[in-house]
């Protein structure tokens, strides 16, 4: 009887000791000098007067600044006749030294400056002397160039562009010439994305030091070209003061947990996804496909027996579970569950989320399973708050996140929207879209943009779903797998390529994006 005891406890320390202890690992603490950090104008203009404060003058930033991007030029195009077109502040001022650079390097250059000599900052009438050419006439500029320079406005954007500045940007985007923005394209709100007026469509941005939410938010993104980031002295030890919570996701931010030699399937956790009823499984089957693929140890299928006995013609390696959700979260093994895909809104659904929070299991909570909040959110944020919500995952898309968080109006991006959610519910908001915003309720907020748009198609939110769930199950925290799984989602669709992909697809391209990002 002692020995049978011994070995009953053995067998409970190797199936859930190891998996507590590994249970939801963040590895975000260091993260606040990742070149993935991103920076709004107001933050970059901080970092650069730290900078200057600590002995870096000023002068020599801008001329590092044009350095980059005469250098981007030179590695990306051949020599040709380049117009540099100068606005009023210090992005003007980058531009003077891109035009002397390349007129250095024997291109042949026009510029165009569209401020006063007398309003420049002192570094940047320096380097407008150093240039020392005359000015071109815009038209000239404009009709003789074959590559322009966007030197307009960058962080200084502080308000729409109207008149004559909103002329000139229409007039160089009918060109059709190649434009490369320095910093962004003008018109481009850094800190949100948005055009303010009317903005350059480029071929290419520069940007330095860090990138601006505005490069990878939505419309800004698709007026950025390809986006190049370059050093220019500005000094990583300002960033703990500037304090920054906005990251561009990417496997840096994130990792998922090897598989260990001495591993065994528990170890790697069980995921539980609840069934939609005997119609409406499909969701739930490509979620769990997709928890299973993402490397869950076992995937069970739970609901009704009538729908369990449909998905058993479907199914082989995911397992059908037709006992009570109360019963089955009696079993810790049981530490994710995917809620929502095809599960159809009702009361019952509406407790199942209530006793899978009160447990305090990993969950993804997707579609339904926030629909059934859309009359009373209080009550489900209240519980989250109650019980912890690290480990829970909230996948609405704009429609679901309006009638569960309200319209928001007044926020002025994806990324204020998703704080202030995070924040009322107490758990990790992953806001859907063409670009997909992930807040935690700490402040933190990531922006993911690998994913092309031919993942707007029936089912890739289930997949999403699934592979959180698959990432909780493998222990990592809410936000990890939240970020991990929007990267690995949206790489599966790069990976299939650009016609044809279907859900399921998504599921097949897991195992080859999972060991590319493997670290
Ligand atoms: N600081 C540094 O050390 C470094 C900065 N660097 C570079 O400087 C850039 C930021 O420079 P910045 O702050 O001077 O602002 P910038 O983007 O040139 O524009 C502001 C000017 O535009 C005006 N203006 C604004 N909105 C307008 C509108 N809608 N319509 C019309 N006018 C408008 C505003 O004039 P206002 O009329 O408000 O007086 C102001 O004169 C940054 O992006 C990077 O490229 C690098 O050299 C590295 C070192
Ligand atoms: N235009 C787009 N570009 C990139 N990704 C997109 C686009 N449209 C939708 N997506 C992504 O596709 C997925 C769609 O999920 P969802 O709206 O829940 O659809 P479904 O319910 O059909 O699964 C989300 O991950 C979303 O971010
Ligand atoms: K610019």
């Amino acid at each position: 009887m002692k020995v049978r005891r011994e070995v009953l406890s053995r067998l409970h320390r190797l199936f859930y000791d190891g998996n507590r202890h590994r249970e939801y690992a963040s590895i975000w603490a260091m993260k606040t000098e990742s070149l993935n950090l991103l920076l709004s104008p107001d933050e970059m203009a901080e970092a650069d007067r730290l900078t200057i404060q600590k002995g870096v003058p000023e002068f020599e930033l801008m001329q590092n600044a044009g350095q980059v991007v005469a250098d981007y030029v030179r590695v990306n195009f051949s020599p040709c006749t380049v117009g540099v077109v100068c606005g009023p502040g210090n992005n003007g001022g980058d531009g003077f030294v891109v035009a002397r650079l390349l007129r250095d390097a024997g291109w042949f250059v026009k510029l165009t400056f569209m401020g006063a000599r007398d309003r420049l900052g002192e570094a940047a009438r320096q380097h407008l002397d150093l240039w020392g050419a005359e000015d071109s006439p815009i038209n000239d500029l404009l009709d003789e160039c074959d590559l322009l320079i966007d030197g307009l406005f960058g962080a200084g954007l502080d308000r729409d562009v109207v008149g004559t500045f909103a002329e000139l940007i229409k007039r160089m985007n009918r060109t059709r010439k190649p434009i490369v923005a320095i910093d962004m394209p003008s018109g481009i709100d850094g800190a949100t994305g948005a055009v303010r007026g009317a903005a350059i469509r480029a071929v290419a941005s520069v940007s330095f030091f860090r990138l601006k939410p505005g490069h990878f938010l939505l419309p800004g993104k698709s007026y950025c070209g390809d986006v190049h980031l370059g050093q220019i002295g500005i000094l990583d030890a300002v960033l703990p003061r500037i304090g920054g919570k906005v990251w561009h996701n990417g496997p840096d931010l994130w990792q998922i947990p090897p598989y260990e030699a001495q591993g065994h399937k528990y170890s790697r956790g069980h995921c539980l996804v609840l069934s939609g009823d005997a119609l409406s499984g499909g969701a739930a089957r490509l979620s769990a496909m997709a928890a299973l693929r993402s490397g869950a140890g076992l995937v069970s299928l739970f609901g009704d027996k009538a729908a369990l006995e449909v998905q058993a013609h479907h199914v082989t390696e995911i397992m059908l579970k037709p006992a009570p959700l109360e019963k089955l979260l009696q079993d810790e093994r049981f530490n994710s569950l995917v809620l929502g895909p095809g599960a159809g809104v009702t009361n019952a659904l509406r407790d199942k989320v209530l006793s899978t929070i009160a447990a305090q299991r990993g969950c993804v909570l997707d579609a339904d399973a926030l629909m059934a909040f859309e009359s009373d959110p209080k009550s489900l944020f209240d519980h989250i708050h109650r019980y912890g919500g690290d480990n829970i995952v909230l996948t609405p898309h704009g429609g679901e996140f309006a009638r569960l968080f309200g319209k928001m109006d007044e926020a002025e991006s994806k990324i204020e929207m998703v704080r202030i959610a995070a924040e009322a519910s107490g758990a990790q908001v992953l806001l859907k879209g063409a670009d997909t915003v992930i807040g935690a309720p700490d402040g933190r907020v990531v922006i993911n943009s690998n994913a092309p748009a031919i993942l707007a198609t029936a089912g890739s939110g289930d997949v999403l779903a699934g592979i959180i769930g698959g990432m909780l199950a493998r222990g990592m925290s809410g936000i990890d797998a939240a970020c991990g799984g929007a990267f690995i989602h949206g790489a599966c669709a790069q990976g299939f390529g650009k016609e044809g992909m279907i859900a399921s697809d998504l599921v097949a391209k897991l195992p080859e994006v999972l060991m590319a990002v493997d670290k």
